[in-house]
């Protein structure tokens, strides 16, 4: 069995592949280390032989995770490293290594499935864009906070927005004008995310007229996907670059 992390800034997503790697034999969601090893711990059968993760985080925390993972289950763990160019996509940033590897992953994955230009929005911790032309050439992207973020600032930067997550998941039933706090914050985040949606959107059209993919991936993309219904919806497209980055001999 092969174990697949992806470590974002807010969580971390995982999931257990069978031998063959065919088959999805368990997978979640966690906000530690520690629940991680808790949920693989609780998998029935569990036989793991390889890990491979990518990680946005510091070196120290992913060094942690892969220490912890090697006295746990005693298995060899492949990170996902950087380079200009890999699978006919090649790297737009000006120094390569700098680009988010959960990006790169998700771009990998995106240009594999569209086999041409793509557009691959992440909705996470950060909301982030990535345009990828036709010849597999990163034109660049965009970064910017994500709902978790848009909402904290509000709420640790004023003294009269404070409200729970309950009341913020009913808010977002409707998205007209709110009547209260909570639901001008919360919908009026979500309305931004909206708008950046159709920007990219309006960029890539610019960019390849009707001719390219709209991939949408991360935590929060059920909250925009509604609006773009010829996007697809790819949960783990991260998880399939990784298997590109990756692979396992
Ligand atoms: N099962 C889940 N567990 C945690 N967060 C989730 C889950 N499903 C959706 N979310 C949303 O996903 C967002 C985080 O997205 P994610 O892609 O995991 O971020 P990151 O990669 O930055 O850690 C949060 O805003 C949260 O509301
Ligand atoms: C942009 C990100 C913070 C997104 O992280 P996430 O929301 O997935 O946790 C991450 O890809 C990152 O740290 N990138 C490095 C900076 C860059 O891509 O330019
Ligand atoms: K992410």
């Amino acid at each position: 069995m092969i174990l697949e992390l992806d470590c974002g800034n807010s969580f971390i997503k995982w999931r257990v592949l069978d031998a063959d790697v065919r088959r999805v034999v368990g997978e979640g969601v966690v906000d530690s280390d520690l629940a991680l090893l808790e949920s693989l711990k609780a998998l029935k059968g569990l036989a793991l032989k390889f890990c491979r993760l990518v990680s946005v985080r510091t070196p120290e925390e992913t060094h942690a995770l892969i220490a912890l993972l090697t006295q746990a289950f005693g298995i060899s763990v492949a990170c996902a490293a950087p380079a200009r160019e890999m699978s006919d996509v090649r790297n737009g940033y000006e120094e390569f290594e700098r680009l988010g590897l959960d990006r790169w992953l998700a771009m990998l994955g995106g240009y594999h499935l569209a086999s041409g230009a793509c557009l691959v929005l992440d909705f996470g911790t950060a909301v982030t864009a990535d345009f990828i032309a036709a010849d597999g050439e990163h034109l660049g992207g965009f970064i910017c906070p994500g709902i978790p973020l848009m909402r904290n600032q509000l709420r640790t930067h004023t003294r009269r927005i404070r409200y729970g997550d309950l009341a913020a998941e009913r808010a977002l039933e409707s998205l007209v004008p709110g009547r209260t706090t909570v639901e001008a914050v919360e919908r009026g985040c979500s309305l931004m995310l909206r708008g950046f949606v159709l920007t990219q959107l309006e960029m890539a059209r610019s960019y390849w007229g009707d001719d390219f993919t709209l991939f949408l991936t991360g935590g929060d993309a059920d909250l925009v996907s509604g609006i773009v219904p010829e996007a697809r919806v790819v949960p783990d497209l991260v998880f399939v670059g990784l298997a590109m980055a990756c692979p396992l001999s």
